[in-house]
Parts: structure tokens; sequence; C-alpha cells
């Protein structure tokens, strides 16, 4: 019988997943194959993997306390999307909870308390324990629990590995020329996480459009996500030594460097600044219509962190493009009264516009 179903998945249509945005630019394709079938069906639990080994069987206690450890890891980091995740159907709030995590411990690798023993080894063997989970062979008990995950739902290892590349970017690179060059970073360290998220949370049966633009638009997720998170981080990244922003710009405005490190906010600044949030919007909006399409108990999550990370663009202009010397911050009070709109978005029907 797995025999079958392994032949079947063998022969789903694959396509492959551009780089939305830039391609024309000259940025490479991702690459990145999904099978059609499968992500529109939920992944067999007890079928081998598609030219990889079977799943590997771990002792439910063992499970069990390894995906709790990643729900209190995911509740005490992130307490928005943990929130989200308590909305969805009990296996994928576990998948999110173990790639949460894994995605929390790459980036911790260079901006942690340990970044200072941060070498390209360690990149290394950090990518090595990586293909050992995708084999069903981990090193801990919390790459345990997203090697279950990898073998529960069809997670390509290539965004994966690619979050790891943005990391070794980050190492080698403290500046971006334009903004192809930071689009490429964005899509390593945040437009991966969209493309991860997409076979866990499903897309809706009575979706019509195709997989291709829903992978597009978590994409853009993650990218409007990680401007909006570079926006509010401008100055705390410049104390590190890091300008996330494209320098062809800056001059455009007149600015360089000096002007982030000396953190005077002046009308050249506001008016970048400006330019900058439009653009981070831009990526909201495109991201919507594919929020629509997702499984239905998967949307309020995807709406109220959508709806949260773009709010932290209106803090940003209330500060008066402050961004050098405040941190946008997104009140309790307005974070709550965000719920009930997600949900109001999450309850309307795919639609069939693209
Ligand atoms: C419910 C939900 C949104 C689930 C996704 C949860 C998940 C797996 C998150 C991983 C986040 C993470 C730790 C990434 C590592 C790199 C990083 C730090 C990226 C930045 C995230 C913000 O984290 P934070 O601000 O806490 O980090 P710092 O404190 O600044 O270090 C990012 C800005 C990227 C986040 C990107 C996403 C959550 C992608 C969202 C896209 C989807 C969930 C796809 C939705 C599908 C469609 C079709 C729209
Ligand atoms: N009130 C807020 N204002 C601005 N940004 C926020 C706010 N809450 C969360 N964020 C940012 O949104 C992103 C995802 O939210 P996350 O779930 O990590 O929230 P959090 O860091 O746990 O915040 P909190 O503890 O306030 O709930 C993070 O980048 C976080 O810094
Ligand atoms: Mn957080």
């Amino acid at each position: 019988m797995a025999i079958t179903a392994r032949a079947e998945v063998i022969a789903a249509p694959k396509i492959s997943i551009s780089f939305p945005g830039l391609t024309k630019q000259g940025i490479p394709h991702t690459d990145l194959q999904v099978q059609e079938i499968v992500t529109r069906q939920s992944w067999p639990n007890n079928l081998a993997k598609e030219g990889g080994c079977r799943k590997p069987q771990f002792h439910p206690l063992f499970l069990e306390e390894a995906y709790n450890k990643c729900r209190d890891i995911c509740a005490e980091y992130a307490k928005t999307f943990y929130l989200g995740t308590l909305l969805m159907t009990e296996e994928r709030q576990k998948a999110i909870w173990a790639i949460y995590v894994w995605c929390r411990r790459t980036d911790e690798l260079v901006d942690g308390p340990n970044a200072d023993y941060m070498n390209s080894g360690v990149l290394e063997r950090w990518e090595e324990r990586l293909h050992d989970i995708f084999d069903g062979r981990p090193y801990d008990m919390l790459d345990a629990a997203l090697s279950d995950t990898v073998f529960n739902f069809p997670l390509d290892i290539k965004p994966f590995r690619d979050m790891i590349e943005g990391m070794r970017m980050d190492t080698r690179k403290s500046r971006y020329k334009n903004f192809q060059e930071l689009y490429l970073y964005c899509y390593y360290v945040a437009g991966t996480v969209g493309l991860m998220s997409v076979p866990v949370m499903g897309i809706a049966p009575e979706s019509s459009v195709s997989t291709h633009s829903i992978y597009n638009a978590a994409l853009y997720l993650g990218i409007g996500n990680q401007l909006t998170n570079i926006l509010r981080d401008v100055g705390e990244d410049a104390s590190r030594g890091r300008v996330y922003l494209p320098q062809d710009e800056l001059a455009q405005f007149g600015l360089c460097d000096k002007d982030v490190l000396s953190r005077k906010v002046t009308d050249e600044w506001r008016e970048f600044m400006k330019e900058q949030i439009t653009r981070a919007r831009f990526y909201f909006n495109l991201a919507e219509e594919g929020a629509s399409q997702l499984d239905k108990d998967s949307r309020w999550p995807v709406w109220s962190s959508l709806l949260l990370y773009r709010k932290i663009l209106d803090a940003i202009e209330d500060n008066d493009y402050d961004n050098l010397t405040k941190r946008a911050y997104v009140g309790r009070t307005k974070k709550l009264l965000m719920l009930p709109l997600a949900y109001t978005r999450a309850l309307s029907k795919p639609g069939f516009s693209f």
C-alpha cells in the first residue's frame, strides 16, 4: 500500500517556484519543488518521503515531550504567533511550533548570546544536522520534533537550507548596495518561513488559484515582515554595525551610513522612510490574496500576524519616522483589537481573483 501511494507522489506534477518580484533583475530562481497534489491533500502519516527513508519511530512519550518543549519556546519567544497557532488543528500547531523552534535556533546562531562563537564551521554543522533531521536521524529532542514533522507534512528542505544561507550572508555582509541585494537577504531569512509554512497550513480545498501563486504570497508575507522588522530596528541594528537599507536609495535622498549611525531624524530621513514603508506595504498587500486561499483553520493566525506586523509600520509613522532612537510599538489594546478583525478576514472564502 505504501509503495502504491509513494508512486503516486512521485507522479505528482512538480512546479518550480520562481523568485517573485525581482526575477527580471537577475536574481536566480529558488528552485523549490512543490508537489501540487500532496500540498493540497494531507501527507499520509505512514508513508516514506520520496527518495528518502521511512518515518522515524520515536516513543510517543518522547515525541510528546519534544513537541511540548517546542510549544513552550514558541509561547515564550513569540506570543502572537503562539496565540495564532492555538486556533489550528493539533497536528498543524505541533508542526508550526517545531518549525518555529528550528528557525529561532537558526537565527540565534548569529543573533543570540553565543553569536561571538559563530564561524562557518558552526553553520556547516547546523546544515549537517538539518540533513539528518530530514533523513530521520535527529541530533537532539528539538530536532526530533522537526524530524517527525517533516515526515508528517510535505516539507521541502530547500527553504530550510536557504535560511541557513541567509545566516551565512548576515555574518559576511553588513551593507546592501541596492534593493535587489536586500531582497535576497529578506528571502533567505523570512521568505523561507512562508514557504515552510504553506505545506503545514494547507490550501483550502475550494481554492482554485494555482499553488504557485499561494507560495508566492507566502513568500511575500515573509518579505513584508522582514522589511518591517528592518525598519523597526534600524537604530538597534546600527549599534551592531549593520545597515539593512539599500545604499543607493539612501544616496538618492542625500543620505549615507553616517546619517544612520548619527541617529538624527531629518526631513530627508522622513522622506526616505516614507518610500521604504510604502514598499513594505506593497508586499503585505500582495500577501493578502494568498492568505484567503489557505485552509480555513489556518487563515486566522496568518491574518493576525499580517495585521500585527502591518501595524508596526503605522507605529513608525506615529513616531514621526523616528526609528533611529525609538522602537515602534503596537500597544496591547491595539493588538487585541486586531484579533476580531483578523477573524472576520479569515471567514472570507477563497476568491478567484488571481
Ligand atoms: C502563524 C504564523 C505566522 C506562523 C509562522 C511561525 C514561524 C515558523 C515563525 C518563524 C520565525 C523565525 C524565528 C524566523 C527566523 C528569522 C527571523 C528572526 C525572521 C523574522 C521574524 C520575526 O521574528 P522576531 O521579530 O521575533 O525576530 P527578532 O526578535 O527581530 O530576532 C521575521 C520578521 C520573519 C517572519 C516571517 C514569517 C512569520 C512568514 C510568514 C508567512 C507565512 C506564515 C505564510 C502565510 C501564507 C500565506 C499564503 C500568506
Ligand atoms: N506590540 C508590538 N509592537 C511592535 N512589534 C511587536 C509587538 N508585539 C510583537 N511585535 C513584533 O512582532 C513580531 C512577532 O510577534 P511576537 O509573537 O514575537 O511578539 P512578542 O515578541 O512575543 O511580543 P509580546 O511579548 O509583546 O507579545 C516580533 O518581531 C515582535 O517583536
Ligand atoms: Mn518575538
